[in-house]
């Protein structure tokens, strides 16, 4: 089933595949949990809200919500399944739109 695919926790072949340009991007899993992190810093607070309001229309569209964290120029951001408890395609899907809409 597409849907349950989708929300599968990655496997091992996945993970080295799908995450690694992640982490070469500056991605890094979540001591005691799994999950990746990234910070991301801008010029200033209009430039951090445009880029969360580019991440909140996809993350909603795909009914998969990032954790995440901002003062002023700085946004902190989390990613993970919380349906299957770690991390799932989703999060790779939405790390590298967010990869995107921080250019
Ligand atoms: C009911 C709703 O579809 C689910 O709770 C969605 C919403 N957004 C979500 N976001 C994230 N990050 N993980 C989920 O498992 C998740 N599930």
């Amino acid at each position: 089933m597409a849907s349950s695919t989708k929300r599968a926790q990655l496997t091992k072949e996945e993970r080295t595949c799908k995450l690694t340009p992640l982490k070469e991007a500056g991605w890094t899993l979540v001591e005691g949990r799994d999950a990746i992190y990234k910070e991301f810093i801008f010029t200033d607070f209009n430039q951090a809200f445009g880029f969360m309001t580019r991440v909140a229309l996809k993350a909603d569209k795909m009914d998969h919500h990032p954790e995440w964290f901002n003062v002023y120029n700085k946004v902190q951001i989390t990613l993970s399944t919380h349906d299957v408890g770690g991390l799932s395609h989703d999060d790779v899907t939405l790390a590298n739109f967010i990869e995107s809409a921080a250019k």
